[in-house]
């Protein structure tokens, strides 16, 4: 099963709103939807030395890796099968302007804006939470093959409250 990670970095907006900032993906898994920054763990990099990369390297911005708050891990499931294993953390430590890169386009976006009709199915199961400063483990199935985001989503479960304190990898 393939590791990942997501980085929500969130800010207060001009209105005393709270923002998050989402990328527009370009390319790979999840074209065209809206996620966070994210992806695979590289060789010996922890999730957290992960999510600080692909930041950097999606849309620019620094992010603190000790003020990386892990909020959720995720498991979906192909067809009954490990498929990809993510770690979420959200963060208000975050440093630059955001810039596109050729994987993302980078938007802050209020939180109750989010737009979940142009995401994966699951995440508005998930993430409304996630924003809100809770934390969550979460199952998803998908049935009907590779690629993951051509299969269908059939069920999940989910877990809120889950302490992540003693995780700091
Ligand atoms: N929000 C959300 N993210 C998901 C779901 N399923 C899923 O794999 N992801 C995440 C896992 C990864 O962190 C992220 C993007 O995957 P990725 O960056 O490895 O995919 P990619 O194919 O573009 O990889 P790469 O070739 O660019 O390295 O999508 C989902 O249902 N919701």
């Amino acid at each position: 099963m393939r590791e990942t990670t997501l980085c929500f970095p969130m800010r207060e907006g001009r209105d005393g709103e709270t923002e998050v900032l989402l990328i527009e993906k370009r390319r790979g898994l999840g074209e065209g939807w809206y996620n966070g920054p994210g992806g695979k763990l590289e060789a010996g990099e922890t999730p957290r030395e992960c999510a600080v990369r692909e930041t950097h390297e999606e849309v620019g911005l620094e992010v603190e890796p000790s003020a990386l708050e892990k909020a959720g891990e995720l498991t979906f499931l192909l067809d009954g099968e490990g498929h990809t294993f993510c770690h979420v953390y959200r963060t208000r430590s975050v440093a630059g302007e955001p810039t596109a890169s050729e994987e993302a386009y980078p938007e802050w976006v209020a939180i109750d804006e989010v737009p979940y009709e142009q995401m994966w199915d699951d995440d508005h199961l998930w993430l409304p939470g996630v924003l809100e400063g809770e934390t969550v483990v979460g199952k998803f199935r998908f049935e009907g093959g590779q690629p993951l985001d051509e299969a269908e989503f059939v069920g999940h479960d989910l877990e809120w409250g889950v302490s992540f304190a003693a995780d700091r990898k």
